[in-house]
């Protein structure tokens, strides 16, 4: 990761809410779009030799899903990229097409990877000019990412795409962390560089299509095994100056055992402690509600908003970036929160912004028996499953209070009620019932 960022230069990572009507503009922005061909080529055919790990770096799992999961759902949710072509060593290909199918990813081609980054990414190039899939067109722009950065989002991959195509080349450039020096063979220093007049070189670059196919039939074994630059390439056999624009520091490669937890701590990150309240209008849920917008107000959550439906355009803002408190009372009826996850399974968020549903289900009647009781976790438990999938994560609350005196919108909560919703909500949700 890099070290050198200051307070001010911290990733904007991809975050799951939005900071009021800024945020709110951008979504109703008409959208980010490409009128030619753009695809993409995932180098994942190394072994990640630098983690010390047996697994492949790429095939790790952060949150019960694998690394190249999250980076192919960064691409794939860009409308106007077409195909994500995938490149993994021949023996991780079933292990790739599992990963294809569990996650239900489906811009995806598998191609197998080669003994350097520059074979593995030439295989890929060489897979999209020979595509036969009907909808599929020849591209005008490859973008060419490294696998092992999930962190990268649609603003800048247009950036990229645009530049790319008038320029033949373009890629994401950053600060330098630390000054290169040359050393001599006997290890004393040589000569250092000034650092204020280089970049490191990041991922994503783009290229045309033309441009990259160029590039790699004209270049030597030399590059293929040593190479580390497909813009070098481009510069040297094409005589394309790349366009170099500044990325945000997002885009830095997990490379190092450390950098699988920051990763995994940047995803956890982006769930948020903020919520919005569903109440379906039902005066009890309601109260409740409020009950549990004071609440969290006491514990200073940024943001809790209480909504009565998700209609209309309010409905669509909030089901893109926001997670879900759905409150309801008797009858039990999963149904409604089938319907929240399909809703939010259509607007097919990021997913490194999973959705959290929690469901707190009031029960005003008396105590449900064992057995009706352990009728509707099963039925939950499938449900979470599923959602789970689509990295919703669904969790259940079960309240049994008879008396609503306390619940009322005009009422002050009680303190007791309020410590005890506090302790719920201060937990974290993974330790509370897993439904
Ligand atoms: N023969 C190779 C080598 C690397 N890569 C991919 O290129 C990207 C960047 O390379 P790097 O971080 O060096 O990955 P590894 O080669 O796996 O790591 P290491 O050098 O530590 O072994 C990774 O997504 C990696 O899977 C590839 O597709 N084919
Ligand atoms: O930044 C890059 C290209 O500009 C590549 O990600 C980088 O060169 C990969 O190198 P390595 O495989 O040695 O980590």
């Amino acid at each position: 990761m890099q070290s050198d960022d200051s307070e001010q230069d911290r990733p904007a990572y991809p975050r799951v809410f939005p900071t009021g009507e800024a945020r709110k503009s951008d979504h109703l922005k008409a959208g980010l779009c490409v009128d030619f061909p753009v695809s993409v080529v995932l180098p994942a055919g190394g072994t990640g030799e630098r983690t010390g790990l047996q697994t492949p770096k790429q095939f790790c799992p952060f949150l019960g899903r694998p690394l190249i999961s999250y980076t192919v759902e960064s691409f794939e949710r860009v409308s106007w990229i077409q195909t994500v072509v995938v490149v993994v060593a021949k023996e991780n290909t079933g292990l790739m097409m599992d990963i294809i199918q569990r996650f239900q990813h489906k811009k995806v081609l598998v191609v197998p990877g080669g003994s350097t980054r520059h074979r593995s990414i030439c295989n890929g190039v060489a897979a999209l000019g020979e595509q036969r899939r009907p909808a599929a067109h020849k591209p005008k722009v490859v973008i060419i990412h490294d696998a092992v950065r999930p962190f990268v989002d649609e603003d800048f991959l247009h950036k990229i795409a645009t530049a790319a195509k008038e320029q033949g080349a373009a890629g994401a450039i950053r600060p330098l962390v630390s000054t290169v020096i040359a050393t001599t063979s006997e290890g004393y220093l040589d000569h250092s560089l000034e650092r204020a007049k280089y970049r490191a070189s990041e991922m994503p670059q783009g290229f045309t299509y033309d441009v990259i196919c160029e590039a790699y039939q004209k270049c030597t074994e030399s590059d293929f095994e040593f190479g580390t630059e497909c813009l070098h390439l481009a510069l040297q056999y094409c005589g394309t100056n790349a366009k170099l624009i500044d990325g945000p520091p997002t885009l830095w490669k997990v490379t190092y055992k450390r950098d699988l937890a920051a990763a995994e701590s940047i995803i956890k990150e982006t769930l948020s402690q903020s919520a919005c309240l569903i109440t379906g209008g039902l005066e009890a849920a309601v109260a409740l509600a409020n009950v549990l917008q004071k609440a969290f107000g006491a514990l200073d959550m940024t943001e809790l908003n209480v909504t009565p439906d998700l209609m209309g355009d309010n409905g669509r803002y909030l089901l893109e970036d926001w997670n879900f408190i759905k409150v309801s009372v008797d009858p039990f009826c999963p149904s409604e929160v089938e319907a929240l996850i399909v809703a939010l399974e259509a607007e097919n968020r990021a997913l490194l912004n999973p959705a959290v549903i929690i469901w707190m289900h009031l029960s005003v009647t008396e105590e449900p028996s064992t057995s009706r009781r352990a009728t509707e976790s099963a039925a939950l438990i499938d449900l979470a499953s599923t959602a789970k999938l689509r990295n919703i994560l669904l969790y259940g609350i079960r309240l049994h209070q008879p008396e609503l005196v306390l619940w009322e919108s005009s009422a002050k909560p009680d303190k007791l009620t309020l410590r005890s919703l506090n302790q719920i909500c201060a937990g974290n949700p993974r330790q509370m019932l897993n439904i």
